[in-house]
């Protein structure tokens, strides 16, 4: 039984090791201006302070129906676009690696569907987000007054200040450069009083998209590895706040088919 488990996991690609803090957007979009890991964190590895333990953050994506959540995601796991619209029903989940400052490390990426009468069901998995998403058009300014509401939704579900806030403004690819600074300065500010840090990309030429989610990366790895430091030493692996897994109880890593880098599964099709 043990050697059917016992899959050696393949090195994580290139574009998915961090070994540097990743930059922000702009200066006036971010709330951590910092440019190292908390010296805490980046010694605890060598210290083997850190356990080895599988560390998975979830992250949720929510925003009003056609803003482009699913092609944001869908260019930064799967690296296409689809140019043609299928509404997301329900959810859909991916499951990406990294290794960042030589830990490995999850992004557990949830997509929800924008559309009114999904709501409840995309509302049941915004439980233990440490990473909430709220995604506006850059090319339909009203979308971006409706991420109040959806962050709104998203955090009823999470204990206060337990998860990082990003607005995000995509399609840049549609709108001119003075239309994009006049939006973003209407976003960065809406993004301060949310207390979320700010974004441009575009899905479809894939400008930003990399670097925004190495960003999220990074700062969610961060922040549960101090919350592990400060409180749970040994060989645990906590999935978003929820359930733990053993791992490397037998001295290595077993690697759990399921968790394929492909995505764990569709719960809905498109
Ligand atoms: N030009 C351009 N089009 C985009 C971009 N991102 C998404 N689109 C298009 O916008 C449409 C909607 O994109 P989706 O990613 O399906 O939108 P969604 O937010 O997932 O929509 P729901 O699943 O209904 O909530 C599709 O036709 C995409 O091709 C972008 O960055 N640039
Ligand atoms: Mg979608």
């Amino acid at each position: 039984m043990k050697s059917s488990l016992m899959h050696f996991v393949p090195p994580v690609s290139r574009d998915r090791i961090i070994s540097q803090f990743p930059k922000w957007y702009t200066p006036e979009a971010c709330l951590q201006l910092k440019e190292h890991f908390h010296t805490q964190v980046s010694t605890a590895w060598q210290q083997s302070t850190a356990t080895a333990g599988l560390k998975i953050s979830k992250v949720v994506v929510v925003g009003d129906l056609y803003v482009g959540k699913t092609s944001l995601i869908n260019r930064f796991c799967k690296d296409n676009f689809d140019r043609d619209y299928k509404a997301t029903i329900g959810v859909d989940f991916e499951m990406e690696r990294f290794e960042i400052i030589g830990i490995p490390y999850h992004l557990q990426i949830w997509d929800t569907a924008g559309q009114e009468k999904f709501k409840c069901i995309a509302s049941a998995y915004y439980r233990g987000a440490e990473v909430i998403i709220t995604v506006f058009d850059l090319a339909d300014i009203q979308t971006l007054d409706h991420t109040k509401q959806w962050l709104e939704d998203a955090l009823r579900e999470n204990e206060p200040d337990s998860s990082f806030i990003f607005l995000v403004g995509t399609k840049k690819d549609l709108v001119s450069d003075a239309v994009c600074e006049r939006t973003e300065l209407d976003a960065i500010r809406l993004a301060n009083e949310m207390r979320a840090e700010y974004w441009s990309v575009s899905a479809k030429t894939g400008e930003n998209v990399k670097e925004f989610f190495s960003r999220v990366a990074a700062l969610a790895f961060e922040q549960s590895m101090i919350k592990e430091l400060e409180n749970t030493p040994g060989h645990m692996a906590q999935i978003g706040a929820g359930n733990l897994i053993s791992m490397w109880s037998f001295g290595f890593c077993v690697y759990f088919p399921c968790l394929q880098s492909e995505g764990l599964g569709r719960f809905f099709k498109h």
